[in-house]
């Protein structure tokens, strides 16, 4: 392979830009040229793409964000935009891409790859929903970010004696919820995963927990449960603590990613390179059992991982 591109698509995640690094410098010392693409699969439509060189990607380890950009592109999805896209690769000779990305853009690769433009995907995102991986790009950075913010959060809750409930991103998983739960020791942790009953797992919780002399609670909660604003309305109402309610939003998507984050993202990236200097693709690269592994894209869009319900226990247990 001559000359390859390389794009981020979907949410952006801490940790990409290590990832465009590391891809970058391993295919140019193999002597094969990169492409940067800008804002994923649009710019592979439009043809914003731009020869890179390995100074194109110095200074942006420690940068969160993407400087490819990224976006979300509807016109991809349909054979017309596939075509042009395919088209643009002639055009600027790319014969391989790695993409950088979730689920949403490992199907767009597949479908790229089945047109013979041969594909690799990078898990990127903080949502760590990859089913194929135990940890995807960004996700650590984002964990640290929600601690940090509610660490902020518990000295204002423990000062008044409140309870704070806080919501946090995911789409519709709960990795960041149960970890940064755990790592915050939240009261009660809500996610989609696992079923619960806020009678028993949050009011009944509090109530014995406050016996004991607890004050103030944080209570963490997934988005994809919804369920935010009626929760903290029922707390106020049962409990008669007051209490607030915060959304973090997009807070968690930026940021300088964490050592793991850059690592990681280091290693996936030259794994990438790895199997595009060989002619392979239609590939996704993952973490499993603590090894850079590689699936067939279709392979890793069907794989489901389980959720780590035995740590949701746990911090039920430890959390009192
Ligand atoms: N079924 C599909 N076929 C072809 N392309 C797709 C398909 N699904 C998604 N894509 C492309 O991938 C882009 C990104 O997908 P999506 O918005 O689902 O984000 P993602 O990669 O899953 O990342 P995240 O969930 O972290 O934001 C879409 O805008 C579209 O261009
Ligand atoms: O940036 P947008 O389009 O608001 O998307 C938000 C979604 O993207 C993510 O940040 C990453 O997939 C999710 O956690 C969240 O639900
Ligand atoms: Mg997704």
């Amino acid at each position: 392979m001559k000359t390859i591109g390389i794009l981020t698509s979907g949410g952006d995640s801490p940790g990409m830009n290590a990832a465009v690094r590391a891809v970058t410098r391993a295919a140019i010392n193999r002597g094969i040229r990169v492409m940067g693409i800008r804002r994923g699969y649009s710019g592979l439509i439009s043809g914003d793409i731009f020869e890179m060189d390995v100074r194109s990607v110095s200074d942006i380890i420690h940068r969160g964000g993407t400087v490819l950009y990224t976006a979300r592109s509807e016109e991809f999805k349909t054979e017309e935009g596939m075509q042009k896209a395919i088209q643009t690769c002639k055009e600027f000779g790319i014969e391989g891409v790695v993409v950088i990305g979730g689920d949403g853009s490992f199907r767009g690769a597949s479908d790229l790859s089945a047109r013979g433009i041969p594909c690799v995907g990078l898990p990127g995102t903080i949502d760590n929903d990859v089913g194929c991986s135990d940890y995807t790009i960004g996700f650590d950075t984002a964990i640290n970010t929600v601690i940090a913010m509610v660490d902020r959060l518990r000295d204002t809750a423990q000062s008044h004696d409140r309870c704070s409930v806080v919501e946090v991103m995911g789409r519709r998983a709960g990795y960041i919820a149960l970890e940064a739960g755990i790592a915050v020791g939240a009261s009660a942790i809500l996610v989609p995963e696992v079923p619960y009953d806020i009678e028993n797992d949050v009011l009944k919780r509090m109530e014995k927990i406050s016996k004991t002399g607890k004050k103030h609670f944080i209570i963490i909660v997934a988005e994809g449960l919804e369920i935010t604003d009626k929760l903290t309305e029922i707390i106020a109402e049962r409990t008669q603590m007051n209490t607030r309610s915060t959304v973090l939003g997009h807070v968690q998507r930026g940021g300088s990613p964490t050592g793991y984050d850059r690592v990681m993202a280091s290693r996936m990236g030259y794994h990438a390179v790895e199997l595009l200097s060989q002619g392979i693709g239609n590939r996704v690269v993952a973490f499993k059992d603590s090894k850079i592994v590689d699936f067939d894209v279709q392979q890793a869009l069907s794989m489901h991982k389980e959720f780590p319900v035995e740590l949701y226990k746990m911090a039920y247990e430890i959390s009192i």
